[in-house]
């Protein structure tokens, strides 16, 4: 039987004003890979602060391993939060930043962190002030696998690090979780790089929950339809199209559906293209615009 490892009901934050998580409602599950995603501001990292009781909310019930997260040692204890820009003291080299870790998680596993730190080839007797922005992230990231926490998020983790990098962070983390099952947060903008990784999908916007499903239901759950405009917009009437775009006489429509056989064959009738939608495509559809902070952070990055 899984075990629900968060419960999160009405829970909000405010700051003044403004309201950055709106009542939002969700469940983790024991032993799975969450994506939280959604555009800048969306209330991600303000989220996964209350679950790790780092902020109180200031709404809703939150319940984190039985109980709420602020100030429960044993609860705290079994979480490990690796922020996007994770500081350490300035006489702090990874070597000790390694070996104050199993003071904090009763799980950390020295070996594991020995070869990541090899992996990211990682200078150890470095002061972090003078590591790279890549490397700096690799501290994050090796503490955050080898720590073996039972509830592990990652803030965007992979700030400066380079696409090698970030795909032994991948390759290390599904590896590792394979043999030590536990509950994995990921948020993330690069959410094709991270697609196959992601069990389960929570995206955020505006301080709400727009969805909460299985990656397997949500994958190919969406597909472009391409072609002559009115061939397009009579195969799509009556259907959920989430994005629309038009050139002349030519239009691409997006709509929410997994199409059958019957569908298919009807468009190949009417001269038209199929196109299954990414994740990313899909979030970006939902969300209204690009998620990525940088645009030109995915050509430089591949
Ligand atoms: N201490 C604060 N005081 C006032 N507003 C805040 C504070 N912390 C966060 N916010 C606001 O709350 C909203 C949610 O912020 P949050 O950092 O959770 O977004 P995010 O989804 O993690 O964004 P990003 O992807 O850019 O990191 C933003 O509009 C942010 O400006």
């Amino acid at each position: 039987m899984t075990r629900t490892v968060v419960r999160a009901g009405g829970l909000t934050k405010r700051y003044g004003t403004f309201t950055a998580v709106d009542a939002v409602d969700f469940t983790l599950e024991e032993n799975r890979i969450y994506g939280l995603l959604g555009r800048n501001g969306a209330g991600k990292t303000t989220v996964m602060q209350m679950l790790t009781g780092q902020i109180f909310p200031d709404g809703g019930t939150l319940d984190v391993f039985g109980r709420e997260p602020a100030e429960h040692a044993d609860v705290l204890r079994r979480i490990c939060f690796i922020a996007e820009s994770q500081r350490y003291p300035d006489s702090f080299k990874p070597s000790h930043v390694f070996t104050a870790a199993p003071w904090f998680f009763e799980h950390w596993d020295a070996e594991f962190a020995e070869r990541l730190v090899h992996d990211f080839r990682l200078p150890l007797n470095r002061y972090v002030k003078k590591l790279s922005r890549g490397q700096l992230s690799a501290v994050g990231v090796i503490v955050g696998l080898a720590s073996r926490a039972p509830l592990t998020f990652f803030d965007e983790p992979y700030l400066g690090l380079d696409a090698v990098a970030r795909h032994i962070f991948y390759d290390r983390l599904l590896e590792d979780y394979a043999e030590h099952p536990r509950t994995i947060v990921l948020s993330t903008h690069l959410i094709d790089e991270v697609a196959n990784l992601l069990e389960h999908l929570l995206v955020i916007d505006q301080g709400r929950i727009l969805l909460d499903r299985d990656a397997d239901e949500v994958r190919g759950s969406a597909t472009t339809v391409a072609g002559g405009r009115a061939a397009v917009e009579s195969f799509v009437a009556d259907r959920a199209v989430i994005g629309r775009e038009s050139l002349g006489g030519l239009a691409s429509v997006t709509i929410d559906e997994r199409l059958g056989q019957a569908d298919r064959i009807r468009a190949a009738e009417l001269g038209l293209e199929l196109a299954p939608v990414s994740l990313q495509q899909l979030i970006v559809h939902m969300t209204g615009t690009d998620l990525r902070a940088d645009p030109t952070e995915q050509e430089v990055a591949a």
